[in-house]
């Protein structure tokens, strides 16, 4: 779904991926709580295992743990039903995959502009196969999972996210042009666009945590305030706690971690403030420009969470709103609700039970590796417990 060009066959499909995703995560409130519990079971053990790597105040790179509990154990739970143990080989193996796939997309290739380059051996060749091997690796998990599904599948239950497609597209009566490939797509869509993105906006957020102590400290107190020490924070809690939000939006905008969409093409000649277009020219939404854009941002490379605050201390709705991180209009994300609930409980948790701090003398750069998203480069916290 994701790089098919737009038709009718991909609205239908993206509407059953919309209507899954719902149906999983906010169809009702039994559906809110079941993805709400699950994401504090995940933040939780998350919580023990920083605690653990951080005792006798040892430094450590929180990226891994980051993405296992993100993507394996609140993804692949969604699509597969099955979490994932942090040291679990199979999943290791698949998130290195789509770590390996997203530095090869970000590097860009040569072969986009000038195919021919495949006709002989060189360096861009060789990556442009890598990529393939990759592709034909990730799809070839995903392709047994959903194998496994169809095997075992059974109409009367619905396990989870691979179950529910199976059931509208292999087995619909009606003939909506879609088919087992599709399937597939469906569900390698979710995990490939679920897995890397939440985990690089907590990655993020705990580097600046730990870069701005000040912050961090004034979050706590509002999040004692609010929830106090006798409980986890809820979903119910976020109206209160907007500061938490306003931070989230701020790390995404300043970080533009999505820096530009997935490529896009002009499907009519057209013509932008002069610049004429042609039909079938490849496009790309700048995100990180629209963030940083001085006309639409005050001091755009400060990181200021206050930024999105009034003087009633509520969020203001039209500069959230202009925060481009999920793209826009038809081929905006569909994950990002889920996204925001998940990037919103695993922040307020962590905040809740540990304080996160950087090596004194270690100023922990901006700097980041650039991939399908763009990553900070490896830095070192400590976590230590909050008491009660
Ligand atoms: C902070 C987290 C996330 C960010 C920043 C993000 C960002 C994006 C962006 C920029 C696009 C491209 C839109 C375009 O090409 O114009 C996209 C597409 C998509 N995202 Fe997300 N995403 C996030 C999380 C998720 C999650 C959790 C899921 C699903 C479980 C998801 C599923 C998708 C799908 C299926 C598409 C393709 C939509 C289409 O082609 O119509 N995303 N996302």
């Amino acid at each position: 779904m994701t790089f098919t060009n737009y038709s009718k066959q991909w609205k239908i499909h993206r509407k059953i991926a919309q209507s899954t995703i719902r149906a999983f995560s906010s169809a009702n409130s039994q559906t809110k709580k079941a993805f709400e519990q699950q994401i504090v079971a995940e933040a939780t053990e998350l919580v023990e295992i920083f605690l653990k790597l951080g005792a006798q105040g040892q430094y450590f790179n929180p990226a891994q743990e980051l993405t296992v509990a993100n993507a394996a154990n609140v993804i692949c739970a969604l699509c597969f039903g099955k979490r994932y143990g942090h040291d679990d080989v199979e999943f290791r193996s698949l998130l290195q995959r789509v770590d390996d796939f997203g530095k090869t997309v970000g590097a860009g290739s040569l072969v986009d502009v000038m195919p021919w380059l495949q006709s002989f051996p060189n360096p861009v060749r060789s990556m442009f196969k890598n990529f393939t091997d990759l592709n034909k690796e990730f799809f070839g998990f995903i392709h047994n999972k959903v194998d496994e599904h169809r095997e075992t599948f059974d109409p009367e239950v619905t396990r989870d996210m691979s179950d529910a497609i199976i059931g509208v597209i292999d087995k619909a009566d009606n003939d909506n042009g879609l088919n087992k490939g599709h399937t597939e797509g469906t569900v390698s869509d979710l995990i490939g666009e679920g897995l890397d993105t939440v985990s690089t906006a907590l990655h993020w957020i705990l580097l600046l945590l730990a870069k701005h102590p000040d912050m961090q400290t004034k979050l706590q107190e509002l999040i004692d305030k609010v929830v106090g020490r006798d409980r986890l924070p809820s979903v119910e809690d976020r109206n209160s706690l907007t500061y938490l939000d306003a931070f989230i939006y701020e790390t995404m905008r300043f970080t533009s971690f999505v820096p530009i969409t997935i490529p896009h093409c002009t499907t009519s000649d057209v013509t932008i403030e002069g610049l004429h277009i042609p039909k079938d020219t490849v496009v790309f939404v700048n995100q990180w420009s629209i963030n940083h854009d001085p006309l639409k941002w005050k001091d755009p490379h400060i990181f200021d969470p206050l930024r999105f605050l009034n003087e009633k201390g509520c969020l203001d709705k039209d500069l959230t709103n202009n925060v481009m991180i999920f793209s826009a209009w038809k081929r905006r994300c569909i994950g990002n609700q889920i996204a925001k609930v998940e990037i919103f409980m695993f922040f307020a948790i962590l905040l809740h039970q540990c304080r996160f701090e950087k090596r004194d003398n270690d100023d922990l750069s901006l700097n980041c590796s650039y991939g399908l998203t763009l990553k900070p480069l490896d830095y070192k916290i400590t976590a230590k417990v909050r008491g009660k």
